[in-house]
């Protein structure tokens, strides 16, 4: 049996690392942070629930999460089951009439409904909306120029608006809004399939968050993918736009919506490691922040 002295002993490191995260406790409270959770990093059930633990522990610290989900992977298996192959142009998956209805099904209905599952396991938290809802997002037909051709890759949207409203409800009423990229149709009545990391830089910018997080299945932005794994840990945007055009596949969206986010008001914009559990809180609470931050220029050599 312990004594009161030794049991207070070893309790003191643990109220230390407390104290230590009050600076940013008081930095981030009241703050937005719009959170994307990609399809890879969701693969592993423990990665899950973390993630859910994190995110309401940024509630329960004074912050306002909003979690946008992707679902790659779990779109393309469900499309391989009802017989359609998947196939992406310019990094966007090419979205027939058929495959919308499945992306929906797995997004709206699949993904978005076990993320929320997992966060109100701690709560009455969570609440799911896909960009349809109370006009969350808008969109057009979106049509990547490829070799200097517009090619048409179906039901892609890019978005044209985004109305906040519902979003800043839940946040007030204390709720954690789980949003699908899927957007509403400004043409006709339909939806149309936006990528994740895209939608989630947009509602940064329009709910003027402070922190874009995209939580990947890599440590950030390699300098030279794929031959070496050194991480870029910090960048203008200037810097960045520089390196867009040689990016490829799945961190061109991330780095454009990075870039997006942070010329639109967002404070930093950061791609993160979804594997490793508890990465959310690391950024957010320490020093220690792991992967690429993206700054805005005029932050340029000022500690963020
Ligand atoms: N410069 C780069 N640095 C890191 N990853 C890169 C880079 N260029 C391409 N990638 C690829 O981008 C992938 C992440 O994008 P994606 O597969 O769309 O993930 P998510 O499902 O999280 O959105 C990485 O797994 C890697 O294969
Ligand atoms: C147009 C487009 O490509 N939409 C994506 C939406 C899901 C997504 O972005 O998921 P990740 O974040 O896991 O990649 C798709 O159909 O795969």
């Amino acid at each position: 049996m312990s004594s009161g002295a030794t049991r207070k002993h070893t309790a003191l490191p643990k109220a230390q690392i407390l104290i230590e995260a009050l600076p940013w406790l008081v930095r981030h409270n009241g703050k937005t942070v719009v959170i994307k959770f990609g399809g890879n990093a969701m693969i592993d059930e423990d990665l899950k629930a973390a993630f859910a633990k994190d995110v309401v522990f940024l509630h329960h610290a004074g912050l306002k999460p909003v979690v946008v989900h992707g679902g790659g992977p779990q779109i393309s298996a469900a499309l391989d089951q009802h017989g359609i192959v998947s196939e992406f142009k310019a990094g966007l998956r090419v979205t027939t009439e058929d495959a919308m209805d499945v992306v929906r099904m797995v997004l709206a209905g699949q993904v978005q409904r076990e993320l929320v599952g997992l966060l109100n396991q701690h709560g009455p938290l969570a609440v799911g909306l896909t960009g349809e809802d109370a006009h969350t997002i808008t969109a057009t037909k979106h049509q990547p120029e490829i070799d200097g051709e517009l090619v048409d890759i179906g039901r892609v949207g890019e978005i044209t608006a985004i109305d906040t409203g519902a979003i800043e409800a839940l946040l007030a009423d204390g709720r954690i809004p789980v949003v699908s990229s899927i957007a509403r149709s400004q043409d006709d009545g339909h939806v149309y399939n936006v990528n994740a990391d895209t939608a989630a830089a947009a509602l940064a910018a329009a709910l003027d968050a402070e922190t874009l997080m995209v939580l990947t299945d890599v440590e950030g932005l390699y300098e030279d993918w794929p031959h070496s794994d050194e991480v870029i840990s910090r960048l203008t945007a200037t810097e960045l736009e520089r390196l867009l055009p040689d990016l490829s596949s799945g961190m061109v969206p991330k780095m454009e919506g990075c870039l997006h986010a942070v010329r639109n008001g967002v404070t930093t914009a950061r791609v993160i490691d979804g594997r490793v559990q508890h990465s959310i809180l690391l950024e957010i609470f320490t020093d220690e922040g792991i992967g690429t931050m993206v700054v805005p220029d005029e932050h340029e050599g000022e500690a963020v």
